[in-house]
């Protein structure tokens, strides 16, 4: 370790970036740090959740049925006040909230950009004190500038992304971003209150050999998927399998893991959720590109996630994510069932 190392902040980084591209404004990088700061305030609630009234329930339901927890709302709110506030955002969408909301100031009506995020993800861990998170994707407007915001900016296929990526509240917090220049993670540094980069040009290795998946619901999948999850528990020395199952049950912590160290992650369809359960356009759709610029896949099963044309905002897609061995594999599988079948 060098305690010397010079650190190289977030809104540093984002300046650099920016004067690489003469034509560039900035105001994406200034987007980025508004959401780090968003984040910065949520951070310092989940961190002294315990001792505040911020776990537990809210005692309201989404307009997807699901129960909302207080941090889900503080985050939600805190993200749209900062978003709100800066002068880069004309709108933003979130799970949170049934439909997009337009800021109605002229500021806003000029900004060429609109951020969708899951304001607090792994939602059931946040009462144990296991990994949270924040996803967020950024696309520039299909909407006349000068005007509010409109439903086609936020119903945009994830190959249209200018960012996305994500916050990981874990045993430290991270902010983990991509641009098609490709994918670094910035380590918030306490004593400054700033995120600093710690992993620059992430890439997901090729071959990897963790499954990640809620295998307590493997008797509603269909037979390619339970022949997948044979083939990961069966041994075979010359693969190295079986391979190691792991699953948090926060899409943002298992898709951290299956990042750094490979793997696959999986929310596929099951008998009773033919679309799966998770979100395209702010769960599948940010970490697919960020996935991808990082050197690995995703997949719906069929189709590259993001190529997915959108047509409701709440709209949710099986996924497969990760090492280019393991989602090949696993697409196989699912391939060949369908055949049969
Ligand atoms: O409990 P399950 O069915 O395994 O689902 C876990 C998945 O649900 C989620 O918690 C859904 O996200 P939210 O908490 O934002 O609703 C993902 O983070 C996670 O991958
Ligand atoms: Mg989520
Ligand atoms: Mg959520």
């Amino acid at each position: 370790m060098n305690p010397q190392r010079k650190l190289i902040t977030l809104d540093e980084f984002t300046i650099q970036e920016t004067r690489r591209f003469p034509q560039a404004t900035g105001e994406l990088s200034a987007l980025l740090r508004d959401i780090s700061l968003a984040s910065k305030m949520i951070n310092k609630q989940v961190n002294k959740a315990g001792l505040v009234d911020i776990l537990g329930k809210h005692g309201a339901t989404n307009v997807q049925g699901e129960e909302q927890m207080k941090l889900d709302i503080y985050a939600n709110e805190t993200l749209i006040n900062v978003l709100k506030n800066s002068s880069e955002c004309a709108g933003i969408a979130s799970e949170e909230n049934d439909d997009h909301v337009c800021f109605e100031d002229t500021f806003s009506f000029n900004s060429k950009y609109v951020v969708l995020f899951d304001p607090l993800d792994g939602s059931s861990n946040i009462d144990v004190n296991a990994p949270i998170g924040t996803i967020f994707a950024i696309y520039r407007r299909v909407s006349e500038l000068g005007k509010p915001c409109t439903k086609e900016d936020f119903l945009q296929p994830g190959n249209r992304l200018m960012a996305a990526g994500y916050v990981i509240y874990g045993s430290s917090t991270m902010m983990v971003y991509a641009t098609k220049l490709g994918v670094n993670g910035f380590t918030l540094e306490p004593s400054i209150g700033e995120f600093c980069l710690s992993h620059p040009n992430m890439k997901c290795p090729e071959v990897g050999k963790i499954y990640s998946i809620n295998q307590g619901n493997t008797e509603k999948y269909d037979d390619g998927m339970k022949s997948f999850l044979n083939h990961c528990m069966e041994s075979n020395k010359e693969e190295g399998r079986p391979y190691s199952h792991r699953y948090i049950g926060s899409m943002v912590a298992d898709m951290h893991r299956t990042l750094i160290k490979g793997g696959i992650f999986m929310y596929p369809a099951d008998k009773s959720n033919k679309n799966g359960k998770l979100r395209l356009q702010y769960e599948c759709n940010p970490m697919a590109f960020l996935m991808e610029a990082a050197g690995g896949l995703a997949s719906t099963g069929h189709v590259d996630i993001l190529d997915v044309q959108p047509t409701e905002l709440h709209q949710r897609e099986p996924i497969f994510i990760g090492s280019k061995n393991l989602v090949t594999k696993a697409l196989s599988y699912v391939a060949a069932s369908e055949t049969v079948a």
